[in-house]
């Protein structure tokens, strides 16, 4: 109030507002400039200080990220358009055309594996970081390999390559699953999430946007949005205004990111909110991966439980259902109405929840694993940290049941059971471990 007051004081001409030119203000002005230089550099040196010290400043966002190596691709040439025209043939009639981002990431894979089987024209991208171990990315692009998908090595955040891509190929949607995971990793690497989350989709919405035609896009957001909410189930209308952690906070924003370039662009977008994803080819900073390691290595492992005894749990879900929920949106999904960077008229905008509705707690995740594993594991029960974990989720899917014909069918007995042989398999039985 006291400082509205002091503007409201200033006359609002400025050329009426008379300066007095005695020596004694001359003196006084000299002084109040001298005090502002140096105040100035003051805060300057301080800002550099904390930006060149600080564990978790953005100065040391691209140490981090070349941490996560990633690596500025080199394309082009004709050999590597003829890689990505064959892999993005459409082989089904009424079949679609592809461009799915993280593809060598655990979600990515299996989408992009069911789309190629079905018959849709298919192209990777990832940057391959080495945020996890970087040779189950490499086993997984075999897998893709195998079959027909080929994966591009580059950033979503290339602006050059994405628009290289568009000029190669006219891909009718794009299946945005690139991103930084991780709930806890968020408060270590802060800039990994605002880099590939934020700056990394507003960079596809932009090559999207300016593209003709514009592809339609499906994206994945996150259960997190819902933070603190306690409202249960958790419907795509309950509030999201409390992200828990900053991993929860970047797909928010990405939620609001998406409608303006749906409002601004007529880009027709969706988002999913997948919860707690597993199954086979799985992310291993996930706790049900990391326990299964560990309980094999005979190692203690955390499980967190909330103030007074409270039980944690989520409503995993298993990775075919949530395949099944990517594909019913790009089926879905109607064209953008946008081109050459303009909006025509109005265009689909959609966020839905991709749950499996039956939430388990954590320690009965650990209890299935103890007997398929046949091993009895050292539990280390422990307080939930505050550092971005909420207590339960649990999703109401009807709309997503209504609209993409969503309907999950594993439950997570059946999934682990998937994911044990698999785990078994791949690590040899346990005797190579994962990292
Ligand atoms: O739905 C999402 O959007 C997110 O799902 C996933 O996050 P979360 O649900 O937190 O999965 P995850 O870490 O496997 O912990 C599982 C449970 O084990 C508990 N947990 C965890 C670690 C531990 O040491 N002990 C423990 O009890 C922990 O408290 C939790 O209750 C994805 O990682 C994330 O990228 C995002 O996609």
């Amino acid at each position: 109030m006291s400082q509205m007051k002091h503007i409201d004081n200033i006359p609002s001409t400025p050329g009426k507002y008379k300066i007095e030119k005695s020596p004694y203000n001359r003196l006084r002005l000299q002084f109040s400039l001298s005090k502002i230089i140096f105040w100035s550099l003051v805060f300057v040196g301080l800002i550099f200080v904390f930006f060149y010290r600080s564990p978790n400043s953005v100065s040391n966002v691209s140490s981090d990220l070349s941490r996560r190596s990633l690596r500025t691709s080199s394309y082009g040439g004709p050999v590597w358009e003829k890689k990505i025209k064959s892999s993005a043939k459409i082989r089904s009639k009424n079949g679609i055309c592809v461009l799915v981002t993280g593809a060598a990431g655990f979600v990515g894979t299996h989408v992009s594996a069911a789309l190629k089987r079905r018959g849709d024209g298919v192209v990777g991208l990832d940057n391959f970081n080495d945020y996890y171990d970087p040779s189950l990315k490499r086993a997984r692009q075999e897998l893709l390999e195998r079959s027909g998908v080929y994966i591009v090595e580059g950033d979503i955040n290339d602006v050059a390559l994405l628009k290289k891509l568009f000029e190669v190929v006219a891909f009718t949607h794009v299946m945005h699953l690139a991103a930084q995971a991780g709930v806890r990793y968020a408060m270590e690497n802060p800039g990994s999430y605002v880099h590939s989350n934020i700056a990394g989709l507003v960079n596809v919405l932009e090559v999207c946007k300016s593209v003709n035609p514009q592809p339609a896009i499906v994206w994945a957001s996150s259960s997190s949005v819902y933070g603190l909410n306690t409202k249960v189930p958790f419907s795509e209308r309950d509030r999201t205004d409390q992200p828990a952690s900053l991993y929860a906070a970047t797909k928010k924003a990405g939620e609001e990111i998406a409608h303006t370039y749906n409002h601004i662009y007529g880009l027709s977008i969706t988002g999913l909110r997948f919860f707690t994803v597993y199954g086979p080819w799985g992310r291993p900073d996930m706790a049900y991966f990391f326990f299964t390691r560990d309980i094999l290595k005979g190692k203690s492992i955390p499980i967190f439980e909330a103030a007074n005894h409270g039980t944690v749990a989520r409503d995993f879900t298993y990775i075919d259902d949530i395949v099944k929920g990517c594909v019913g949106a790009l089926d879905t999904a109607k064209k953008s109405t946008g081109s050459g960077g303009k909006k025509k008229g109005p265009a689909q905008l959609r966020v839905f929840n991709l749950g499996n509705t039956s939430p388990v707690p954590v320690s009965d995740l650990v209890s299935i694993l103890e007997k398929l594993l046949k091993v009895k594991a050292k539990r280390l029960v422990m307080k939930l940290p505050r550092n971005g974990d909420v207590q339960f989720t649990h999703a109401n899917i009807s709309s997503a049941h209504k609209e993409l014909g969503y309907k999950p069918t594993t439950d997570l007995q059946t999934g682990l059971k998937k994911f044990v042989r698999w785990y078994l398999s791949y690590y040899g039985n346990g005797k190579k471990s994962a990292q």
